[in-house]
């Protein structure tokens, strides 16, 4: 990065004061009168109700609209292990886009606690705090049993960003990338660089919307993950290690029509493009240097759609597309979990945003004129995701999963009119944006 920018960004979270994040109060505190009510003795009476009825909390508390940003910093973006402290300003950017894009507030949380047992012991203590959990960078294989875990142990939604998120994220650009391809999940052969949090749930997404899992290769550190390799291969991998004579990912490139890097900055060499199927797709998502940069798949391969997790370059394809709006949803029905079916609804509702034209909302048009331009963006090379700053993505992902979590019934406080529901999104939160 140029030493202007690393400057910009230095600068960005020093000032005006250090860090991206304050608490504001949400209810007037000017006199005695307020104190006695939010104080003491006032919040006695909401202290009692509570221990009556737990779920009053939604009713008396910031509860319901408070979800925690949890990381051990074992796996922060593409840097690595560099530790909790120095995670702290990603998951307090996670938390400001909480906040700006779906009105959700949302603490930072930073454990020191590499061992799985005594995060997940940290994390379980906090359910009377927040209405959901969403895990960030922490790296595979752990990540896998303290999630697992912690959807055991608590009863409120537990949200591995980087798995989920980013799989929502991914499958909504692969099924609009697709589109313009020409091609279709069934026949496609996809090969990662990356086989950790990220790019297993990525493809395991992909997975359960029809791609075979015999037309997938994982690559990590060591190369491929094949059948008999002696560099460990963790459980969850285990369906996609083939007997294959492929041992790098310049030999699994070879015909492939999706490149989907989860792992490591420059790691796509430009030699590689040649080698790839007619029309490919690369989405090189590693963060902040991504697996090949836009500009070298463009000069090699014109025919390609190419991605980035940057918020520099066209077609986005990061979870800020997801994590504030599937967690909008599912707060506000007072979901148990974040299952598969509010997931596949996330991602549908994703993907079509791209094409659709301007509707009868003045306010919504203007606001898509000033993002796009005039003409209504359709679907297109430079267009395969919306923008994180696109207004329709609150209302329709966070009804859509909504939805989808009352029709699976795990909505504790359902919505009985979404079209109401949607509305109301938008009046309390379409000015913000
Ligand atoms: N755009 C987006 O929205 C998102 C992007 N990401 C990016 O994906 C990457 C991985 O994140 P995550 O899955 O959470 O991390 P994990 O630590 O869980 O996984 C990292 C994976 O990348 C592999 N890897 C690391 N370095 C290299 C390399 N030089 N060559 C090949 N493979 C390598 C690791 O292999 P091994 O285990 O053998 O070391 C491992 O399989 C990061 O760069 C992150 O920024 C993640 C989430 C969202
Ligand atoms: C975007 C993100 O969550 C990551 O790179 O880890
Ligand atoms: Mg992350």
């Amino acid at each position: 990065m140029d030493n202007d920018f690393r400057k910009k960004a230095l600068d960005y979270h020093r000032y005006p004061v250090p860090g991206k994040i304050s608490v504001i109060p949400s209810k007037p505190l000017a006199d005695r009168t307020d104190l006695s009510l939010a104080y003491t003795p006032g919040v006695a009476e909401a202290c009692n109700e509570i221990k009556v009825s737990p779920l009053a909390a939604y009713d008396y508390t910031g509860k319901g609209n408070l979800v925690a940003v949890i990381t051990n910093g074992t796996a922060v973006l593409g840097l690595g292990d560099i530790g909790p402290l120095a995670g702290k300003p990603v998951m307090e950017g996670k938390a400001v886009l909480f906040q700006k894009f779906a009105g959700v507030n949302a603490f930072d949380i930073e454990v020191d606690a590499k061992d799985p047992q005594k995060f997940c012991d940290v994390v379980a203590a906090l359910e009377p705090t927040f209405g959901g959990i969403n895990l960030e960078d922490i790296k595979a294989p752990e990540c896998f049993a303290i999630e697992a875990q912690l959807k055991e142990r608590m009863n409120i939604p537990v949200f591995h960003d980087d798995q989920h998120g980013t799989a929502i994220v991914v499958a909504a650009a692969v099924l609009n990338a697709l589109k313009l391809q020409g091609k279709k999940l069934p026949g496609i052969r996809l090969v990662t660089s990356g086989a950790g949090a990220a790019a297993l749930a990525c493809v395991d997404m992909l997975v359960s919307l029809g791609l075979p899992v015999e037309n997938v290769i994982l690559t990590d550190i060591h190369g491929v993950i094949y059948q008999g390799r002696e560099a460990e291969i963790f459980p969850s991998l285990a369906r996609y290690a083939h007997q294959t004579a492929f041992r790098t990912l310049e030999d699994a490139i070879e015909g492939a029509d999706i490149f989907l890097g989860l792992s490591a900055g420059g790691v796509f060499k430009p030699s590689y493009l040649a080698r790839m199927a007619m029309q490919p797709i690369i989405l090189a998502m590693a963060n902040p240097v991504p697996e090949i940069l836009p500009e070298l798949v463009h000069q090699n391969r014109p025919d390609a759609i190419v991605g980035t997790g940057r918020s520099d370059y066209p077609n986005q394809v990061n979870n800020v597309l997801c994590f504030p709006f599937i967690f909008r949803g599912a707060l506000d029905v007072g979901a148990t979990e974040i299952n598969i079916e509010m997931k596949h609804a996330a991602v549908y509702s994703i993907a079509d945003l791209t094409e659709q034209a301007y509707g009868d909302d003045e306010e919504e048009n203007q606001a898509l004129e000033k993002l796009y331009g005039k003409q209504v963006s359709v679907l297109a090379s430079d267009y395969i995701l919306p923008s994180p700053f696109d207004p329709r993505l609150l209302p329709r992902i966070a009804a859509a999963v909504a939805k989808a979590a009352m029709e699976t019934g795990v909505a504790q406080r359902p919505v009985h009119d979404l079209l109401q529901y949607q509305k109301n999104i938008k009046l309390s939160f379409g000015k913000t944006l």
